[in-house]
């Protein structure tokens, strides 16, 4: 199950939070940036106002790479009561000192590490954050006006990041200038939660959280369903393309078109060790859910097929084009909307003409993939 973290300032945006059925009431103080700090009285108001409701995490502050002023920050929001305390780590080779100098208290307190995706996130820190028993990591971005997490980081580093923290056992979440878009792009990778401030804003991430917005984000981070003691819902399923349409509607085709990217690809030796460009073109014929979409749960989205290949080209050599267009139409049938899948791609480079292959797949009867 994917968690919705709201970052609130105080007890009035926690209300607000709570009302709109947020999964992890976060504290900071947005205006100082992404690790700013709530006074640790403030932040005592509110998990007393909380009561146990929902987990409540704060951040301890902008701190410098200094171990010391880390554990002590860090002890005094543990002495607050949240549930868990998030550790900003800068790219700098004390974050691993600051790390070590936690363990003992992380026995004590959910810790979370915060990496930053525009500061190249050191994955050699996954293993040490597990040595020291923290509780999870996030990935968020330091820079909040220059664009959201998939424009710092693509969604194959993303996916890396995610799939290592996961391995290790880590809980792990996403934020950054997150916006609707990003979430049915981010939701396949499974994160344990996904981190909002910005778009839960009226207007600028310094100005207050609406409930109309959270209620916006909420509908597109599905939320467990037990209805009559049934098993809950499949999130992976959900997560893939939200709830299929009950009544048939026929079907939409999305597409796209004349995507290139350099990969590394063919049987040949010489073909090894280096990129060639690779053209691919894709239409995917995908379940209409409603006759009025407005917003990303009723369309099945471009960029989930974009970022699929990305990943896919990302994950290392493969020999054949049919391989590769297997993998893609693989990737677009995931999606539980998607009936029909047709997939060309062409290696640019080969001979005076482009060559390659067209594959059509289409779902099994009764297959959710
Ligand atoms: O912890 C999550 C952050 O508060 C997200 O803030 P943002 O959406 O403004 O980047």
């Amino acid at each position: 199950m994917v968690r919705l973290l709201a970052s609130v300032n105080g007890v009035n945006e926690a209300e607000t939070a709570l009302l709109g059925n947020v999964d992890i009431i976060d504290l900071k103080n947005p205006a100082d940036g992404a690790l700013g700090a709530l006074p640790p009285q403030a932040v005592r108001e509110v998990v007393d106002f909380i009561a146990g409701q929902k987990p409540v995490s704060a951040v301890c502050g902008n701190l410098a790479m200094d171990p010391g002023q880390v554990l002590k920050a860090a002890e005094t929001y543990a002495a607050t009561g949240v549930d868990y305390l998030k550790i900003g780590l800068l790219r700098e080779p004390e974050a691993a000192a600051c790390i070590r100098a936690l363990g003992e208290l992380a026995k004590s307190v959910k810790i979370v590490a915060v990496l930053f995706a525009d500061q190249e996130p050191d994955h050699e820190l996954l293993p040490l954050l597990v040595e020291n028993g923290f509780h999870g990591v996030m990935l968020d971005t330091a820079e909040k006006s220059t664009g959201g997490l998939l424009r710092k980081l693509s969604v194959d580093r993303v996916a890396r990041f995610v799939a290592q923290a996961k391995a290790l056992q880590l809980k792990v979440g996403l934020a950054g200038s997150l916006e609707a878009p990003d979430i049915p792009r981010l939701l396949p990778l499974e994160p344990d939660f996904l981190g909002f401030r910005s778009a839960l804003c009226t207007s600028g991430r310094d100005s207050a959280i609406d409930e109309d917005a959270i209620r916006s984000i909420r509908l597109l981070i599905p939320e467990e369903v037990k209805a009559n003691g049934a098993a809950p819902a499949d999130f992976r399923l959900l997560a893939r393309g939200y709830t299929p349409a009950e009544v048939d509607l026929g079907t939409d085709k999305i597409f796209v078109r004349e995507f290139v990217l350099p990969m590394e690809i063919g049987a040949y030796s010489h073909e090894r060790g280096r990129t060639q460009k690779v053209r691919f073109d894709v239409t995917a014929e995908v379940q209409r859910v409603t006759d009025n979409p407005q917003d990303m749960r009723h369309v099945v989205s471009y960029d989930i097929i974009m970022d699929g290949i990305r990943t896919i080209v990302a994950s290392g050599h493969i020999d054949l084009a049919e391989t590769l267009a297997e993998k893609v139409a693989s990737h677009v049938l995931a999606n539980p909307r998607v009936v029909r899948v047709f997939v060309r791609v062409e290696k640019l480079e080969v001979a005076p003409a482009s060559v390659g292959v067209e594959i059509e797949r289409v779902r099994q009867e009764g297959s959710t993939r």
